[in-house]
């Protein structure tokens, strides 16, 4: 079940918000429509909103063409209006400045529009290759049945298919070395409970489901031997942005001597910056945190910290699993070599 799907006229989104209860999707057929549904987490995961922040650069410069004119400056405010949706994915704004590109060399082409919805449609092929290639490469990592820890959702919902830590966790099910999944039902949104949980019970992998507060419990019982997560954004030093609670997760896991891994594709690195200390980090509502399933679990007026996602410093970071191989520690070095093929994309 794909969490995105072009079909020409407009781009489809499943609403992860309504899931598991409910399967239904989102007809996005102008570019406000797909900035709501990224805003708004109907749809989500770095690689996911920047295959559709794609497809929406497809949908705005469409409608702006109708215009008398194509000005760069009607261009740029639809690229802002995109980017500030959500800070923290370098997916997101890295998919816009690819299409912006693509604006830039043919904009008076009278085929522009076609080059774009070509664009849009091989980030999102790149996507899936890359998951597959980036799994392959993970799933190298694991020689016997392993349980595996992960937080959040980093699965098909999160990418336009397969996803980057669920993708190697589903290709190691495969070769028979999964032998248990603890998923962090991950609050305050539940992308654990709601969706990490949901993936893989579809796809028969062997999952439970705990509470964030119960990984140091489950790890110190020995009942974790790997913990492999997502990211949102990774710096030059080898820093992970991604999920709040990611970080904790970390520190357990070094205090137990687990082997902790990052999964993410190139496009998810952010060689402007040199350390996680740089990276915006997205608050949210305090409503996220004070209602559960529209009920109130808190006292009215309640002051409320809601950082969406936390930083891992590169020194508790075992691995990082690319569509490349596995970078190791001394990051610097090694995502200095990656660089090189970022050019490329
Ligand atoms: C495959 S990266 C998914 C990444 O994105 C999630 O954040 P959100 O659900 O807020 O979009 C989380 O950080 C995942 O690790």
């Amino acid at each position: 079940m794909q969490a995105i799907s072009w079909k020409g006229s407009y781009l489809s989104l499943l609403n992860q918000t309504l899931l598991p209860n409910k399967v239904e999707y989102i007809q996005c057929r102008d570019y406000r429509t797909v900035a709501k549904a990224i805003k708004n987490l109907e749809v989500r995961g770095a690689p996911a909103i920047g295959a559709a922040a794609a497809f929406a650069m497809v949908l705005g410069i469409r409608e702006l063409a109708v215009r008398p004119e194509l000005t760069d400056e009607k261009i740029s405010v639809l690229a802002k209006e995109l980017k500030k949706t959500r800070p923290t994915a370098i997916n997101l704004a890295w998919a816009v400045d690819r299409m912006l590109g693509v604006v830039q060399r043919y904009k008076q082409d009278s085929d522009l529009l076609d080059k774009l919805e070509q664009e849009a449609l091989l980030i999102a092929e790149e996507d899936k290759q890359v998951n597959y290639r980036l799994a392959q490469y993970g799933a190298q990592l694991f020689t016997q049945p392993t349980a595996i820890l992960t937080h959040c959702n980093s699965g098909t919902l999160a990418t336009v298919d397969y996803g980057t830590a669920l993708g190697v966790i589903r290709r190691t099910w495969s070769e028979g070395n999964v032998s248990r999944v603890f998923a962090d039902e991950t609050r305050p949104l539940l992308q654990g409970s709601r969706l990490t949980a949901w993936e893989l019970m579809q796809d028969h992998i062997p999952v439970t489901l705990i509470t964030d507060s119960m990984a140091g419990w489950v790890m110190k019982q020995r009942m974790v031997q790997a913990v492999i997560v997502g990211a949102d954004r990774i710096t030059s030093n080898g820093d992970v942005a991604n999920k709040i609670g990611t970080y904790s997760v970390a520190i357990l896991a070094k205090e137990h001597n687990i082997p902790f891994y990052v999964a993410a594709p190139l496009s998810t690195f952010d060689f402007s910056m040199r350390s996680g200390d740089e990276i915006p980090i997205e608050e949210r509502k305090p409503e996220e945190i004070t209602f559960l399933s529209g009920v109130c679990v808190a006292p009215d007026g309640v002051p409320v910290f809601n950082p969406a996602f936390d930083v891992t410093p590169n020194s508790l970071i075992t691995g990082i699993i690319t569509e490349y191989g596995v970078l190791r520690t001394p990051y610097e070095i090694s995502i200095e070599k990656l660089k090189a093929k970022k050019g490329d994309m």
